[in-house]
């Protein structure tokens, strides 16, 4: 695995300041209790009680929450990580690819990925995820590797993250979360901000049962051995309680002002509609090269980044086809495998941008091991989307995008792998022009002829063929201006009255 530098202005040891978990915003760690588990490996049905008393509490884990709000601002802040994956199905390649990508993923929350470990299984351990066998091995990885945590490449249920991190000592988090946490250092707009904590909060939700029942076992446990027992409501439960009616209501201010966000970005793109530009979505896997695409297409300066997600926002720009037609294209989030379904929810009105297109230009990283793996990752989450929007997905355009670092012998494979797909580097622009007239050629064409007589009062109309039909011929006469030209048919409704005038 891939090693990145330690990040060590973020790298902070467990903290050992005494901090009682109740008090602290996200369960600050306990070090010195570690320090103890560390020293011993408890293994008798005797120690596991200590075992459990001692879990250690990790910060950005703990649910609770000192102030809802800071759930927008709420990062992981991991730091040494061991990531573990289960393979069920395909080959050891497939496991490891996935396996690779979780490691890109953590790189990309700022974590230094220490080791990974996948494990064949015909299905994940319903109670620890890995196998018992597998969830010792990981310990002993853990502490040699000095890790303070584990990632899991799946999204596991809450009873097996507790149940893991019981084992392990050490924070457990899966790949949703992680997900979920570079979403929320990237977002920027209040739009994506609220999608991010929105997603964030859902996940957090039925997680908070079992954290609340191991936080009460714990207070039970200072409170000098009178642990809550079944049925006994500690006070970490009488917190739960209250943290989950603030989420609650949390939860549907957020839905309320996404929907206030979304009716705006509706309009806007209504306006789009109805001035009948046509719309291109630059779709694809996260880090294709979508935004470099954008701006090779375009000139923009949108941000580029070797980044997993470094756009969350949709940037549209005006553009002009080789023949004069103007159209927009936006450049949108990218996909990647188990997109967690919490983030397909939140970013609905987002990836509306890419279901309301005209046309879809999808692009994939050619440099990839498997680039049509990543394609029919795409094509899932849009039909799910399409399906959600009762809209069916849009005509989509392949491109195969960073062909600079293709070699040659390689080029005649991915052809076969992706038929029809059109070839590019935004980087050395290669590809680029072909590109720009497959797009012109694919988008919907002005389809009604009209011949009017438009008088100069109505200039507006007069640009309007201009800039948005096929002008056949023009001509300046006493009464107005002669058009004969291809519309679309709303502006065909327009110049309707001037019709047959002359
Ligand atoms: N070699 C090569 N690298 C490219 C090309 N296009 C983009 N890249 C690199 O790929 C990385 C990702 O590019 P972006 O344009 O940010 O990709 P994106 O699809 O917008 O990524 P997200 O917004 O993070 O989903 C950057 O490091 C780019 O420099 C290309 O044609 N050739
Ligand atoms: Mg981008």
């Amino acid at each position: 695995m891939k090693k990145s530098a330690i990040r060590s202005a973020d790298f902070h040891p467990a903290e050992s300041n005494g901090a009682v978990p109740h008090d602290s915003a996200f369960g600050q760690a306990e070090a010195d209790v570690y320090e103890a588990i560390l020293a011993e490996e408890p293994s008798t049905g005797e120690m596991e009680l200590a075992d459990r008393n001692s879990l250690r509490r990790v910060s950005g884990l703990s649910t609770e929450l000192a102030d809802i709000t800071e759930v927008e601002y709420r990062r992981l802040r991991l730091e040494r990580v061991v990531l573990v994956g289960v393979w069920t199905e395909g080959d050891a390649q497939h496991a490891e690819d996935s396996l690779a990508e979780l490691g890109r993923l953590a790189e990309t929350a700022g974590s230094e990925v220490l080791e990974g470990l996948v494990q064949r299984r015909d299905r994940p351990d319903p109670s620890t995820y890995v196998g018992s066998g597998k969830v010792r091995e990981l310990r002993e990885v853990v502490v040699a590797t000095g890790a303070d945590t584990v990632i899991c490449d799946g999204e596991l249920s809450p009873g097996q993250l507790r149940q893991l991190e019981d084992k392990l000592k050490v924070k457990v988090i899966d790949r949703t979360a992680l997900i979920l946490d570079i979403f929320a250092q990237h977002a920027s707009s209040k739009e994506g901000k609220a999608q991010v904590e929105l997603a964030q909060l859902q996940y957090l939700l039925p997680r908070l049962r079992g954290w609340g029942e191991a936080m009460s076992r714990q207070a039970g446990g200072r409170a000098g051995g009178a642990s809550g027992g079944v049925g006994t409501r500690g006070p970490g439960e009488t917190k739960l309680e209250t943290d989950r009616r603030r989420i609650h209501k949390r939860i549907s201010k957020l839905r309320k002002e996404i929907a206030a966000m979304r009716t705006v970005r509706g309009t806007k793109r209504g306006r789009r509609e109805a001035n009948a530009v046509p719309g291109v979505a630059i779709a694809g896997y996260t880090n294709a090269g979508k935004s470099s695409l954008l701006n090779a297409l375009t000139g923009a300066g949108v941000l580029v980044e070797d980044a997993l997600f470094a756009t969350l926002d949709p940037t549209t720009r005006r553009a002009d086809t080789p023949d004069g037609r103007p159209h927009t294209l936006t450049d949108t989030v990218g996909f990647v495998r188990h997109l967690p379904h919490q983030l397909v929810e939140a970013f609905r009105s987002t990836l509306e941008e890419v279901t309301g297109a005209d046309l879809l230009v999808h692009v994939v990283d050619g440099a990839e091991q498997a680039p049509h793996e990543q394609v029919a990752a795409v094509r899932e989450v849009l039909t799910e989307i399409a399906e959600d929007h009762g809209a069916p997905v849009p005509p989509e355009l392949l491109v195969v995008n960073k062909i600079d670092s293709v070699a040659p012998t390689r080029m005649a494979e991915l052809r076969r792998l992706l038929p029809g797909a059109v070839f590019v580097s935004a980087h050395s622009g290669e590809g680029v022009e072909a590109l720009r007239e497959i797009i012109a050629d694919r988008l919907p064409r002005p389809e009604v002829f009209v011949d009017a007589l438009v008088p100069y009062t109505r200039g507006e109309l007069v640009a309007r063929v201009h800039s948005e039909g096929e002008l056949v011929d023009e001509e300046h006469t006493a009464e107005g201006t002669r058009l004969r030209a291809k519309v679309r048919s709303d502006l065909a409704s327009a110049l309707k009255p001037f019709v047959g005038a002359g």
